[in-house]
């Protein structure tokens, strides 16, 4: 297996800006020391309670879970309940739909959910600050990326990528995503085959996406630059082992690397114990807006070694808001940067177009991969 270092970033490290942006070149993946320091941010708490929300729901019966199905009509498109195989993220290889459910829980408006939420009817406030505290993550992570971009401040400096994801300021496309991946023994009658897969291969499509994993609980797998597939572990930290999974596959970014320390004590950083870390990817509307310069990368989810296992996951994608204007990043490194990845998000094609906004990005993306706009989770 190739050395596989995807780093773990302290967001308060003054490196941070320039690791982020390098592991965002690399790999479009990296995770961020959980070290959440005031009430706004993301406390383990927190992220142990949705967790906790999500498990309650998807244990109901399937019943339960029908009233706020997808394709009702109260849910509208995209919102509300996805059962097993009913989306299929990578069409082209997949025999059989992706082994999950999931949940989509739309942008809240004026504080209160613009779907039916059903079972989680009693979470709604809980389940709309989690959401928010999500965007909030991921607007203080864009400005560590204008930073590492070095935009200049006569261009809006380390603020630049804030004013378009400022939801006071009109609809976006954000989700927040439950999603439950049942034991493959649940369904005796009917048991994958090898090639069958959890989630599809795919990118996501909105800006950032912040994804909660659960130690234990592992499958993710992101494809490296030479096409190889290689893992994500779940428990970074080694925090239910005691032993960092980096012995496997991931190591702490050099700035962040106490002298002599090869592994990872979270008291070492300060981070309280029991706190994990969020693993963050660059989605294509974020790769198209700095030329390919940061990329998507493709990831998917494999089906576990043993039937017993199941995985919770919690994604919340980040997108900016349907108005925002999609020029290329002021950016000398964007302005540079003439990598494969351009022609990937569909550069050259903008070059000499009137601006893109965000919202018609992601309906060109929609239809390229679906040739509709129906599943818009991502
Ligand atoms: O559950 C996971 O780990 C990944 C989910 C994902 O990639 C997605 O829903 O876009
Ligand atoms: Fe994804």
């Amino acid at each position: 297996m190739a050395a596989f270092k995807l780093p773990i970033i302290d967001l308060t490290s003054p490196d941070s800006a320039h690791d982020i942006v390098a592991a965002a070149r690399e790999y479009g993946f990296f995770f961020v020391r959980n070290t959440s320091s005031s009430a706004d941010d993301l406390a383990q708490g927190d992220i142990d309670q949705i967790f906790n929300i999500s498990k309650g729901f998807f244990q109901l019966p399937v019943e339960r879970k029908e009233e706020v199905a997808i394709n009702s009509i109260e849910s509208g498109s995209n919102r509300g309940w996805l059962a097993m195989e009913r989306e299929t993220l990578d069409p082209q290889h997949q025999k059989r739909g992706d082994l999950k459910e999931a949940f989509n829980i739309s942008e809240y408006r004026s504080g209160h959910a613009n779907q039916p939420l059903g079972p989680l009817s009693p979470h709604e406030a809980y389940v709309g600050e989690f959401a928010s505290k999500c965007h909030g993550l991921c607007r203080r992570i864009l400005e560590l990326f204008a930073i590492g971009l070095q935009i200049p401040t006569s261009s809006g400096g380390p603020s630049y990528f804030l004013p378009p994801h400022d939801p006071t300021t009109g609809p976006s496309g954000s989700i927040l995503r439950l999603l439950y991946y049942p034991p493959l023994s649940a369904a005796p009658s009917n048991p994958p085959a090898t090639d069958d897969v959890r989630a599809g291969a795919h990118s996501d499509y909105g800006s950032l996406t912040l994804l909660f994993q659960r130690p234990g609980e592992s499958g993710l797998e992101i494809q490296l630059k030479d096409g190889s597939w290689m893992p994500v572990p779940s428990d970074p930290l080694g925090l239910t082992s005691g032993n960092p999974s980096s012995n496997l596959s991931t190591v702490i970014s050099p700035s962040q690397r106490p002298e002599g320390n090869d592994g990872e004590d979270s008291a070492a950083h300060g981070s309280s114990p029991g706190c994990n870390a969020i693993l963050i990817n660059v989605g294509d509307l974020l790769s198209f807006w700095t030329n390919g310069l940061l990329r998507s990368a493709v990831h998917r989810v494999v089906l576990p070694a043993e039937a017993s296992h199941d995985r919770y996951s919690i994604a919340y994608f980040c997108h900016p808001v349907d108005s925002a204007e999609l020029r290329a990043v002021p950016s000398e490194l964007v302005g540079e940067y003439r990598g494969d990845e351009r022609d990937r998000q569909g550069f050259a094609e903008r070059v000499g177009e009137k601006a893109v906004t965000a919202k018609e990005h992601l309906e060109r993306r929609l239809r390229e991969t679906y040739g509709s706009g129906k599943e818009e989770g991502k």
